[in-house]
């Protein structure tokens, strides 16, 4: 085995003839990130919405899609988004990007590797510093708004990233209206009270290179997204399993849609009527695969709490106490990730 120091998954596994993976890659001495659980196929009974009616001026279409939509976020918390209006071109675009982002040298990557977790450009591998074990997964994450960011390599990444962004962010919007809707609150109650005129945006683009002992690695671990909602995009090549029903489920790419899921947000927003859901990232041996995710969340100053119209001091208690959205990222981005441990942070006991 090469003992010279590797920044990135993407350099260990370039390293010629690499046919097993070090011992700090391996998953097997941590039982909470296990490979071989139960696994199948569901990808045709995952929920999907269509965005067209969900937006429609039609109120009987738009109120059947917020029935569906409302289903989805109790019943799976994750669902697939088709006929979002952005173009395939865009979507290509940006995931063609982030794999020129990665082919850099890397050198020119470091350039871009952060200080802080705050930082808006932030390049690196594995999830976190304090990482027990390290993940088989180098990692771009770009602030795109409330103020736009963007790496100068490779050249195309600006103009991609500003506008599969924009886009992005519309279709999260409408989609946290439409749960606002479900969950019977006023249409724009999470625009208003979390403010999303300037919602934080972050880019997460995920790079995991073919890796010699899959079955021993893990790309992500086990973890619920922190903000709304994320949209997440890939290219087309499986990796994605999400947890329903205690069973960890394959979710096969379908191109040109967007695979949306409920955030920790939504979950204390909805008292944990909506859940944020469990899912992890494996790994192949043949193709690598790049997934760009898209965390949408409130304002950086904004205090998120269950919404007062759906708690009952008797009936219905808060279950979650009101954290900033500030300290709960610092919270998530300085921990490994860890199933839901962010959300146990602020459990009411
Ligand atoms: O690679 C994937 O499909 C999952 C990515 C993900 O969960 C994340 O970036 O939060
Ligand atoms: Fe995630």
């Amino acid at each position: 085995m090469a003992t010279a120091k590797v920044t990135s998954v993407k350099a260990l596994a370039d390293l010629p003839g690499l046919s097993s993976i070090p011992t700090t890659y391996s998953i097997q001495s941590t039982p909470n990130i296990v490979n071989e659980e139960a696994v199948s196929d569901a990808t045709e009974s995952i929920p999907t919405i269509d965005f067209s009616l969900l937006t429609s001026t039609n109120p009987e279409e738009r109120s059947k899609a917020i029935q569906e939509l409302g289903k989805a976020c109790e019943d799976w918390g994750f669902f697939v988004v088709t006929n979002h209006g952005m173009g395939e071109s865009t979507m290509k675009g940006m995931i063609e990007a982030c794999r020129a982002f990665f082919e850099l040298t890397e050198e020119e990557k470091k350039e871009f590797e952060g200080k802080t977790v705050v930082d808006p450009i932030r390049f690196g591998t594995s999830t976190a510093p304090g990482d027990k074990v390290l993940f088989w997964r180098d990692y771009l994450k770009v602030l795109l708004h409330p103020n736009f960011n963007s790496p100068n390599k490779p050249p195309t990444f600006r103009e991609f990233a500003l506008e599969y962004g924009k886009g992005a962010r519309y279709v999260a919007r409408e989609i946290v209206r439409g749960i606002c809707d479900s969950l019977g609150l006023e249409e724009d109650y999470i625009d208003k009270v979390f403010n999303l005129e300037n919602g934080v945006q972050r880019m997460v683009a995920n790079f995991y290179p073919p890796c010699p002992q899959p079955e021993l690695a893990m790309g992500l671990p086990p973890h619920s997204d922190h903000a709304l909602l994320t949209l997440l995009i890939q290219n087309g090549i499986g990796g994605l399993q999400v947890e329903h029903q205690g069973k960890w489920i394959n979710i096969n790419p379908i191109p040109n849609t967007f695979l949306a899921n409920i955030g920790d947000f939504i979950q204390i927003l909805s008292n944990g009527k909506y859940k944020s859901i469990l899912h992890r990232a494996v790994v192949n041996n043949r193709d690598t695969r790049i997934s760009i995710a898209i965390p949408h969340g409130p304002a950086i100053d904004a205090v998120v709490s269950p919404a007062s119209k759906l708690i009952d001091p008797v009936s219905n208690p808060p279950i979650y106490r009101a954290v900033k959205y500030k300290e709960y990222l610092e919270l998530n981005q300085s921990n490994t990730l860890d199933g839901k441990s962010c959300l146990e942070h602020i459990r009411i006991r």
